[in-house]
């Protein structure tokens, strides 16, 4: 089977390979069509759906996924909030997001000021790159958690669901 992960990112590429072992994994920079740093569960769902049709509509033989980083608000905390989306062959789609954990003032402020998390985040961590390494999830959670480990997680209940509603020929609510 082709599949296409819709971001030229390691952590996301890396984990799309580690979940389909067999499958012939390839990377294409695919359009979010949402804004770069998305500031809610919705637009960060929209945006991780929009990469995977644009992946299948590069190539109608693939099945398409789109991974997704934003943040989203609660009572006026700043959660990171991740969004993963599978299209299938019959152009079923399928959706999931990641683990999500509080952000401190100092990165939620200049998030609100419009820069991006992860300029934001190497600017904090002083190094470079953290979006492509571990992440603001790898930073915060002591290493614990890496983006491509959180993603790998996303992937893994795409690949269930898929295989899921395939096999049982039903169709699910995201469908
Ligand atoms: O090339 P793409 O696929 O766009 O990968 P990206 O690193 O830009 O990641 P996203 O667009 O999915 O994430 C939106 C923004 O949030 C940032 N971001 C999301 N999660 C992050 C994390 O765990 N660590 C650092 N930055 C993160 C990311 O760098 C972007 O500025
Ligand atoms: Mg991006």
């Amino acid at each position: 089977m082709k599949i296409i992960i819709g971001s030229m990112n390691q952590t996301k590429v890396e984990a799309v390979k580690e979940v389909f072992p067999s499958d012939q994994v390839m990377s294409y920079s695919a359009e979010s069509s949402v804004s770069a740093q998305p500031f809610s569960d919705e637009e960060t769902r929209i945006g991780a759906i929009n990469r995977a049709k644009d992946c299948v509509s590069m190539n109608q033989d693939a099945m398409g996924i789109g991974l997704e980083g934003g943040v989203m608000d609660i009572n006026g905390q700043l959660f990171l909030c991740n969004w993963g989306a599978l299209v299938d062959l019959k152009k079923n789609v399928h959706t999931a997001s990641g683990a999500r954990i509080l952000l401190p003032k100092e990165i939620s402020e200049p998030l609100r000021d419009g820069i991006e998390l992860g300029d934001v985040m190497d600017c904090f961590a002083k190094k470079q790159g953290v979006r492509h390494k571990e992440g603001a999830i790898g930073i915060f959670t002591n290493d614990l958690v890496s983006r491509k480990n959180m993603f790998l997680h996303v992937v893994t209940l795409l690949r269930g669901q898929w295989e899921y509603w395939h096999e049982s020929n039903l169709k699910g609510n995201d469908v």
